[in-house]
């Protein structure tokens, strides 16, 4: 199968060491002699930081996603450290050179793009531009919940859900750079237009990614009505 997989920056940089970079790289590894793999990686807390003190030197949002954007493309590169050969050692700025690199058969790392959106969409826009089988996305919840589980006790896991019902949901949700909190809309948009077989799931527990490729009921599944 061809699989993009996202891996919040909130799972990767939790605790600024290499911990999550080195157990992501050996499950990457493994499935790579199965898979083609591409990965899109967060920005998390660093971006967060680095665009707040942007944004309070006077930079408008779309600068602010710029520097959002860097910091994603150093945490790809910790990972294509943390995969050494395994990976195609640059990290492609755009969808274009992803799939010119991917000719070489190795794992890819990315990060974003350009302003607007968050590295969520940039994975539903890779899986479209390549032709993908699935998109896996790794964040720092179980999946999605009826409302943010980390401020209600009573917020439910969506075991499935309908790109249209979560593109319903997200509307009216924050759009200013560091603050695409959970999903973003443009990448609901893709996964729907592209009928693209998606899975959220919790990225703390690394062995999470074997079983949504392995097609196991885990997190939430985007369905296409
Ligand atoms: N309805 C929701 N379901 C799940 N998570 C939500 C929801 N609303 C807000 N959140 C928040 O979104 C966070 C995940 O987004 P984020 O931290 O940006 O992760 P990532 O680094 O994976 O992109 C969760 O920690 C959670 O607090
Ligand atoms: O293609 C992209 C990817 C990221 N960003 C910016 O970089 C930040 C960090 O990326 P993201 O939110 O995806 O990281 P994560 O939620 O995984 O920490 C975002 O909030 C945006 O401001 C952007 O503008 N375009």
């Amino acid at each position: 199968m061809k699989i993009v997989v996202a891996i919040g920056g909130s799972i990767l940089l939790k605790e600024y060491d290499c911990k999550k970079f080195q157990e992501y790289s050996a499950i990457l590894k493994d499935l790579a002699t199965e898979h083609e793999l591409f990965v899109v990686v967060g920005g998390g807390k660093p971006a967060r930081e680095y665009i707040s003190v942007v944004r309070d030197l006077g930079a408008g949002e779309a600068q602010c996603d710029d520097i959002g954007i860097e910091v994603t493309r150093i945490n790809a590169k910790l990972m294509l450290s943390a995969l050494g050969d395994a990976a195609y050692q640059r990290v492609p700025h755009n969808f274009q050179e992803a799939l010119e690199f991917s000719a070489t058969g190795k794992i890819i790392v990315m990060g974003g793009t350009e302003p607007a959106h968050s590295t969520d969409a940039v994975s539903a826009i890779l899986a479209e531009y390549v032709q993908a089988d699935k998109l896996i996305n790794l964040t720092s919840v179980d999946g999605m919940y009826t409302k943010d589980p980390n401020k209600f006790d009573d917020a439910e896991l969506v075991p499935e859900i309908t790109a249209t019902d979560l593109l319903e949901f997200l509307s009216g949700k924050d759009v200013k750079a560091g603050t695409y909190e959970f999903f973003d809309t443009t990448a609901v948009q893709m996964i729907k237009r592209s009928d693209l077989e998606t899975v959220i799931t919790n990225g703390f527990e690394p062995e999470n990614l074997i079983k949504a490729v392995n097609g196991e009921n885990i997190g939430t599944k985007i369905i296409n009505e």
